[in-house]
């Protein structure tokens, strides 16, 4: 069994702008860039799961060393929960400004509400939108029970079924990696004080009718998740993420993903590239604003981020990286795109 608890980690000396060789490929993400469609998103079906494991982990592995992003039907989240959890969100996001920074964002902890306030390395300009974390361990004053009574639970039962979906595909991964099959639900364990994995809903503005598109601003600007694995949710009709894999990232081309609420759209982020020794390469995505002639209404999505907790070293077999705690990981991405 490799060991994942806390044990001292050499202080890594900052040897660019961010101290991190992925800060440093971000900020160069943010031109524009051209469109294609060339690409194929695989869709991979994790139905009877337990049954057809060895072939699901073949898809998957494929899937995540081809191109790197993938998406799963069949997941076992059933779509009223899906749709559900849309309603949650947007009745959270409904509320009046002033109630909803009474549960703002705890700096450094992904818990909370924040809007406007992330600024990607890769574009310089903050994201349009709003959003509310959930990251267990730090919820104390978050949840807005007085006008929501249903809010809290059906957020937390939401994230654990992420979870539980995220946890079945990095068993896959642990397969293919050496690594025993609950190696990353060990390192992800919701009964942790350290645990940090997050679910994000997010609200980008709808575009009022008189505003010119700017190209200089993004729903979300280009970047790769911190985590290990990101599960995102879309509605129909909601469109503007396109995604880069990682090992074509020079080329610029960026490919639209057609949102479909069934399916959930999933990204290697950059603690399984480093756990990998990039043989799982993590993934660009942003999502861009509605350009002329495009619908301007708002965007909602849900994404779940399976980060390591705090205590667990993020070391790969060859030592390409030097070692580094999923908590020292975190606070070094969280500082680079929120200023405040
Ligand atoms: O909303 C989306 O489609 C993408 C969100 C995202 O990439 C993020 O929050 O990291
Ligand atoms: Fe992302």
């Amino acid at each position: 069994m490799t060991d994942i608890t806390t044990r001292a980690v050499p202080h890594t000396t900052p040897r660019s702008t961010y101290g991190l060789a992925e800060l440093d490929k971000e900020t160069r993400m943010g031109g524009a860039g051209t469109e294609t469609t060339a690409r194929e998103i695989r869709r991979i079906d994790l139905s009877d799961f337990e049954a057809r494991k060895a072939e699901i982990t073949e898809e998957l592995w494929a899937a995540a060393t081809d191109i790197g992003f993938f998406q799963l039907v069949n997941h076992g989240i059933e779509q009223d929960l899906v749709d559900q959890a849309f309603t949650n969100a947007e009745g959270f996001f409904a509320l009046p400004e002033a109630h909803k920074a009474r549960h703002g964002l705890k700096k450094g902890l992904n818990s909370g509400w924040e809007s406007m306030t992330q600024v990607r390395p890769s574009v310089g300009t903050p994201d349009q939108k709003e959003s509310y974390q959930v990251t267990r361990p730090h919820m104390e004053g978050l949840w807005p029970d007085d006008v929501l009574p249903e809010f809290r639970l059906r957020a937390l039962d939401f994230e654990a079924r992420c979870r539980e979906v995220a946890m079945r595909v990095l068993s896959c991964f642990a397969d293919k990696l050496g690594f025993d099959r609950d190696f990353f639900a060990r390192a992800h364990d919701p009964r942790s004080e350290h645990y940090q994995s997050t679910l994000r809903m997010l609200h980008y503005f709808a575009l009022p009718e008189d505003a010119e598109p700017d190209r200089n601003v993004w729903r979300a600007g280009a970047h790769t998740d911190f985590d290990c694995l990101t599960l995102l949710f879309q509605r129909d009709g909601q469109g503007g993420l396109q995604v880069c894999p990682g090992k074509e990232a020079e080329a610029q081309e960026w490919t639209p993903v057609v949102p479909s609420a069934d399916t959930i759209t999933c990204n290697i982020g950059d603690m399984l590239m480093r756990w990998s020794n990039d043989r799982l390469p993590s993934n660009f995505h942003r999502v861009k604003s509605p350009g002329p002639g495009e619908d301007r209404g708002a965007r909602y999505s849900i994404a779940f981020f399976a980060q390591a907790d705090r205590d667990v070293v993020i070391e790969g077999p060859e030592g390409r990286y030097p070692p580094i705690t999923a908590e020292q990981y975190i606070q070094q991405r969280i500082a680079a795109n929120f200023a405040r």
